[in-house]
């Protein structure tokens, strides 16, 4: 038996990218699976065995364990969000990134900020735009689709995991897909053969395959933005500055807005939370009360 991870759905048909040899089959799945209702999402690692190994064809046998599962797009074992931003045009909108933050942090993803466009302002400034953030211990990369800096680094952070890109219009995700994709078909010629035989004017998600093992979902996840799953009391958890002082407020029930003798805004007043992430917090926090729905 083999195994290995469906890289593309279409039509009835799995691509499967083998886990012990740089090839893709096509498959179909096991009748019983149509009876017993189970559904397969790219991203899911299956077992297989091979029908003709000319023709690159199998059959799938098994569904392993899934780690997550996002909606939209649907993918499954995604290990880490890339939260793309651009440094200029559009302009760095703090509020926005904190949304897609806590959006990502409440479905318990992995973070990757990645700041494009850097070329616009220059490096040093880019930076510093993101000091807070950090400080607070996310991981950043500051790239260009433009002149192409920074994409060896973000290449790395890919290497070896299931990423997907999520970020607001107009910041370069398709332009670092781009820049990411033709490598990947360059350099494993028989994933792409197999897979262009299956394109279509439809889209379908699909994983772009790097040549570092990285896999990347090719169209952006979390486009909607509503944050009112979020409960009240949880909100302050998913500030990750914030998590440590919550326990350590004069009441138990304490939502960091207007108590006294709260522990989370003395480390605002001593510098310890980011003023503009304070920001953040009440105005989402207004939001999950209904007060104020925009979204
Ligand atoms: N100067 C500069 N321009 C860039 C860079 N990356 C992308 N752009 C430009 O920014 C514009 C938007 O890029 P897209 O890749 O379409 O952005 P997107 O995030 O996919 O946008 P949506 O499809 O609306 O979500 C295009 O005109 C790109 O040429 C960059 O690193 N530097
Ligand atoms: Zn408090």
């Amino acid at each position: 038996m083999e195994t290995g991870r469906i890289i593309k759905a279409y039509a009835g048909y799995y691509y499967v990218l083998s886990f012990e040899r740089d090839v893709v089959y096509e498959t179909r799945l096991r009748g019983r699976f149509r009876q017993e209702d189970i559904d397969f999402y790219v991203g899911d690692r299956v077992e297989f065995s091979i029908i003709d190994e000319d023709e690159q064809t199998g059959v799938i046998e098994e569904l392993l364990p899934r780690s997550t599962k996002l909606d939209r797009p649907a993918v499954a074992n995604i290990d880490q969000v890339v939260l793309v931003f651009a440094s200029q045009q559009p302009e760095l909108n703090y509020e926005l990134l904190d949304r897609f933050l806590l959006l990502v942090e409440a479905y318990g993803f992995e973070i990757l900020i990645c700041i494009n466009k850097v070329d616009l302002v220059g490096l040093n400034e880019a930076q510093e735009a993101l000091a807070d953030y950090e400080d607070i211990g996310y991981r950043v990369v500051y790239t260009s689709a433009e002149t192409e800096h920074g994409l060896n680094r973000l290449t790395e952070e890919l290497q070896g995991r299931l990423s997907v890109l999520a970020g607001p219009s107009g910041v370069g995700k398709s332009s670092l897909l781009n820049r990411l994709s033709p490598e990947a078909e360059m350099d494993v010629g028989k994933v792409s053969q197999k897979i262009k035989q299956g394109r279509h004017t439809t889209r379908h998600v699909e994983l772009i395959t790097l040549d570092n093992g990285g896999l990347v979902v090719d169209t952006p996840g979390f486009t909607s933005l509503r944050i009112d799953f979020i409960a009240e009391r949880e909100l302050a958890y998913f500030f990750r500055e914030m998590r440590e002082y919550t326990g350590q407020c004069k009441f138990n029930d304490c939502l960091h807005s207007s108590e006294p003798e709260c522990r989370v805004k003395q480390a605002l007043e001593e510098g310890e939370i980011p003023q503009s992430r304070y920001d953040s917090y009440l105005s989402f926090l207004s939001e999950i009360k209904g007060e104020d729905n925009q979204w």
